[in-house]
């Protein structure tokens, strides 16, 4: 079997702790910054940063059709904090006029956890890793609703918070409200490279 090429959408965020997370595992990664590179890939990771200006981006560099019809195709999917809000198909308290690629039949609220904890960690479980996932969380949304299809992954374990879901999977699609690119916990990245490899 041929290795997977996994894309990092990179017109905004934190592209590189992505790529330096999969390259800790092995795993090679191309940027997705134009079109015709759509085509090209296996795989996509929509980074943490910030769901409007990622949005716009998109549109801006013709790559919102391109993406959405992969996706719509069952492209796999990884997408961290702002990247969980664009493979959402549903956002509560976005900006005005936002969008979202969409995939995932969830609803996600933006920038959930509020202004005075904006920024946080916790220990999670995680389902299908035998110890928890330390977890940082930066304006992070959670998800407020998911649909038949959708595995939770992940919820807050203690806190005002606890029980909100903050991970969640889908057949190829995985997202996370917190950020596994920071740090040097690879599992969540593993995971994925597995979701992508077993649909190759
Ligand atoms: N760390 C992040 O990715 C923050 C997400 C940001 N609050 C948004 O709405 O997109």
């Amino acid at each position: 079997m041929t290795t997977p090429r996994i894309g990092i959408l990179a017109v905004q965020g934190d592209v590189r702790e992505h790529v330096a997370a999969f390259h800790e595992l092995g795993v090679d990664t191309v940027p997705v910054r134009r079109p015709e590179e759509v085509g090209r890939i296996d795989a996509l990771v929509v980074p943490g940063g910030e769901s409007t200006v990622m949005d716009k981006l998109v549109r801006t560099f013709g790559l919102y059709e391109p993406l959405r019809e992969r996706l719509e195709h069952g492209m796999p999917a990884y997408g961290s904090c702002a990247g969980m809000i664009m493979l959402a198909d549903r956002v509560s308290d976005g900006a005005a006029g936002q969008q979202t690629l969409g995939g995932l039949d969830i609803t996600v609220r933006r920038n959930a956890f509020g202004r005075q904890v904006d920024s946080f960690e916790a220990e999670l479980d995680f389902v299908g890793l035998d110890e928890p996932v330390h977890a940082v969380f930066i304006r992070a949304p959670w998800v407020d609703q998911v649909g038949d299809g959708v595995e939770v992954l992940a919820r807050v374990g203690e806190g005002p918070a606890a029980g909100k879901i903050v991970a969640v999977r889908q057949d190829g699609l995985l997202a996370t409200s917190f950020h596994p690119e920071v740090g040097t916990d690879r599992r969540i990245h593993a995971e994925f490279v597995k979701i992508v490899s077993s649909r190759a």
